[in-house]
């Protein structure tokens, strides 16, 4: 039996997918690697992660912090072009908000590794007179962007850490409506959208990333090995093109 070469992505041309009931509707194939996805807009929810001033915003959170987020326009068009697609194929739309209460006690104190790890927690501590402007529910850092506001039918997640699945209602959410495949975008790639993917990994849920739909913290190289993550160990990458030629093919 011959072993796979090193650092060869295995393909195949066969979708794969979550097994699907009797009676279930015909499913659409995703154009994906390492192999397409068959999935149906009943049994898929589009995930946008973070998609807040703090993360997307000039004078935000991040950009205060120090990270290149100027490349991140592109990716917003993107994502709206997506959720658009979605929303036409009654796909589920759910957005996840990263933050905490305005005291910060969400948070942790200094007995959690969010306490050190956060940059936003890091930043507002060494720049006083930023204090209580990051990441506060309440405020214009938590906010969803303007391009991306949530519609009727669409539902909105808040979560206190990098993962979306972690203490919040997302896992529930998603159960309750028969949710087997998450479709991906949001920022930052290599932080809350992959820390959610993973997880959704672990909860058996088939994940898809669609990379040119994300925007990373830390640069291309950080992007590329997020990328090879998804579609070597947790799930399968896509682009907006194809979902959108697979969901809505008249706006493609
Ligand atoms: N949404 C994210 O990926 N967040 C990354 C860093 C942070 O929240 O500090």
């Amino acid at each position: 039996m011959s072993t796979p070469a090193r650092n060869t992505t295995l393909t195949s041309d066969t979708p794969v997918g979550a097994p699907r009931l009797p009676g279930a509707p015909a499913p659409q194939v995703l154009s994906a690697r390492p192999e397409p996805l068959a999935l149906h807009a009943s049994d898929s929810a589009l995930i946008v992660v973070d998609m807040q001033n703090a993360y997307a915003s000039m004078g935000g959170y991040v950009d205060s912090a120090g990270f290149d987020i100027s490349g991140a326009q592109g990716t917003i068009a993107n994502i709206a072009r997506t959720i658009a697609a979605a929303r036409a194929a009654g796909m589920l739309v759910v957005f996840l908000q990263n933050g905490w209460d305005a005291a910060y006690v969400e948070a942790g104190g200094p007995g959690s590794p969010n306490w050190h790890k956060s940059n936003a927690l890091k930043t507002m501590r060494a720049r006083p007179e930023l204090a209580g402007k990051f990441l506060a529910k309440g405020g214009w850092d938590y906010e969803l962007i303007a391009e991306m506001k949530p519609q009727p039918g669409d539902i909105v997640v808040p979560k206190t850490r990098y993962s979306g699945f972690f203490n919040s209602t997302l896992d529930s959410t998603l159960r309750a409506r028969g949710i087997r495949h998450l479709v991906f975008t949001g920022i930052a790639t290599n932080v809350c959208v992959e820390s959610t993917l993973r997880d959704a990994f672990h909860l058996e849920y088939f994940a898809v990333m669609l990379e040119d739909a994300t925007h990373e913290l830390g640069g291309a190289a950080i992007q590329k090995a997020s990328v090879y993550n998804v579609e070597t160990f947790f799930g399968w990458v896509s682009t907006v093109d194809d979902f959108v030629r697979s969901f809505a093919p008249s706006a493609a």
